[in-house]
């Protein structure tokens, strides 16, 4: 899925009204009956408290939309409008008098502190406020508003983004924005549902259609894409009947030290059940006996030490390295590392200490082929990229990092976001479950066994991500979140490759009866 920028919606928005000749006042009303459609299906009727809080722009417009809707549907509404500028929209005003034509019951304006009304945990309350036009701190006593919300416990659904959250900074306090139980988004989810310091201001979100020129989304490219089973399904690369081992490739797993060649053991294992054809651990010699007995699929070469790599020295031709899981940054390590970038051509995945090394000798990135993946956790990257302000500004300088260096950044987290040069892809797989030891290791296993059956280094990284979140969660199912392991997100590696082409099951015959009356309505 696309995940549009606040200019994109807003030209998409122009275009749709010359194209389709409609108002702008029309499409404010298609957005809002979806909102409409949404509550109706849901509380059928029911006199729950619904308090509508309308700004005065094109957000608040939504909401007086939604409140008419509801009224003349005989719901409970109460409707405010948080009065913070004369500069109120064409289209707010349109509805303002709207809803003045359905009710006695006019909205009441709210200006300070004093006038905020009672709401129980019970209720309902739509946050019509800001949209993603907000471009300017929230008010003090908006600010008690948002904060007041919060402690009334009720149910709050945000219409297009909790307000107060802007597109394209980090709040400056969590008092400045709605803590919203869902959001009902247009068009498209925004990029801050996604990322660490922001996604916590909703804790669902929603796409509602409304009809926008699908011309215009269909045929322009975003910088952030979401990744889910749609976008994955085209990467796939099917299998033949007659195929052999030898087309799936050789993938060479190069890590470990004393102590940690289970990391080397699971990424071997990862790599395998991703489909590679062959797989070979290059290890310290103390890893041959653990890693034959553990994973006998897999062929052994060892170092000449003990315990450490010292030399990366070998006769097989792989289709692709990986470096770093286990390995240490030993200076002998460090220096059999580079000897071995000097010389080396074929496709890179480097994780774990492999990305410490670089971040201890910089000059090293010169020497990675093009197009070298990286998986680093948030510290790996701060001692890569140095430290940020803020969300959008780690993005600002891992874009510039992945294009400076032409590299594919794998920045590891809740969502674990992609990067390639300008663009992001955003993953909707995983769960708490897999901040476990180990799971970045599967990880790293996935994108080398992907690459090594012929995937490129990009389409690999993107679908490898997808897979091991998609493993966890079914993993998580069996496991529970505090016992999910990192062999058990290689065991439903499967499971994952074989739901990609599970149908969606049909909708149940309530489902169908409930959409039918929605529709009558
Ligand atoms: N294509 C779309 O996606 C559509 C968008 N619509 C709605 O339009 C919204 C965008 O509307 P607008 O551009 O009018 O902007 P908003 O309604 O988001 O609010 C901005 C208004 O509040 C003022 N403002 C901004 N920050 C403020 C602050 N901190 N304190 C006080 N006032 C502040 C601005 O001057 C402006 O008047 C969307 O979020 C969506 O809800 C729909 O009506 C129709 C279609
Ligand atoms: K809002």
């Amino acid at each position: 899925m696309k995940l549009f920028s606040k200019e994109q919606i807003y030209m998409a928005d122009k275009l749709t009204i010359e194209r389709q000749n409609i108002s702008s006042t029309d499409l404010m009303e298609r957005a809002g009956s979806q909102v409409f459609n949404w509550i109706h299906m849901r509380l059928q009727g029911a006199q729950v408290p619904i308090h509508v809080f309308c700004g005065i722009g094109n957000n608040g417009g939504d909401g007086l939309v939604i409140a008419r809707q509801l009224i003349l549907d005989g719901y409970n509404v109460k409707t405010y409008v948080v009065n913070c500028s004369d500069k109120r929209s064409k289209d707010f005003l349109i509805n303002y008098d709207r809803i003045k034509n359905v009710t006695k019951k006019w909205p009441t304006l709210l200006s300070c502190d004093d006038d905020f009304p009672v709401i129980n945990a019970e209720d309902v309350i739509v946050d019509a406020i800001f949209g993603i036009g907000l471009n300017r701190p929230v008010d003090p006593w908006i600010k008690n508003l948002f904060k007041y919300f919060r402690n009334t416990k009720a149910f709050v659904l945000s219409v297009d983004i909790p307000s107060g959250l802007s597109t394209e900074n980090i709040p400056v306090d969590e008092d400045s924005v709605v803590w919203a139980t869902y959001t009902l988004s247009f068009v498209t989810p925004k990029l801050v549902f996604f990322l660490p310091e922001t996604a916590k201001y909703t804790v669902h979100w929603e796409v509602l259609n409304i009809g926008l020129d699908e011309d215009f989304l269909m045929n322009t490219t975003t910088e952030v894409d979401l990744i889910g089973k749609n976008e994955v399904l085209p990467l796939y690369i099917p299998r033949e009947q007659f195929s052999h081992k030898g087309q799936f490739g050789h993938s060479l797993i190069i890590g470990g030290c004393y102590g940690k060649i289970g990391a080397v053991t699971l990424a071997s294992k990862a790599s395998l059940s991703a489909g590679a054809g062959l797989v070979s651990a290059y290890v310290p010699k103390c890893g041959y006996i653990p890693i034959q007995t553990a994973f006998p699929e897999a062929m052994v070469i060892t170092d000449t030490d003990d315990e450490i790599i010292t030399k990366i020295d070998f006769k097989i031709t792989p289709s692709v390295v990986s470096f770093g899981v286990g390995v240490g940054t030993d200076t002998k390590t460090i220096n059999a590392f580079e000897d071995f970038l000097k010389q080396n051509k074929t496709p890179l995945v480097i994780d774990a200490d492999g990305i410490n090394i670089l971040a201890k000798k910089k000059s090293l990135l010169q020497l990675l082929p093009l197009n070298t993946v990286l998986t680093p956790h948030p510290k790996e990257l701060e001692r890569l990229i140095g430290d940020w302000k803020d969300d959008f500004d780690k993005l600002k300088k891992v874009k510039a990092f992945s294009k400076k260096h032409k590299l594919i950044i794998v920045i590891k987290g809740a969502h674990t976001i992609t990067v390639f040069q300008d663009k992001l892809y955003v993953n909707t797989t995983g769960n708490p479950g897999m901040a476990t030891a180990g799971s970045g290791d599967v990880l790293t296993g996935i994108i080398t066994g992907l690459i090594s059956q012929g995937y490129s280094p990009l389409n690999a990284t993107i679908f490898a991500v997808y897979l091991h979140g998609k493993s966890g969660d079914f993993a998580v199912e069996k496991y529970g979140y505090q016992s999910l392991n990192a062999s058990h997100i290689i065991n439903y590696l499967g499971d994952a490759f074989i739901d990609l082409f599970r149908l969606p099951e049909p909708p149940q015959e309530e489902e169908i009866e409930e959409a039918e009356a929605t529709k009558k309505d």
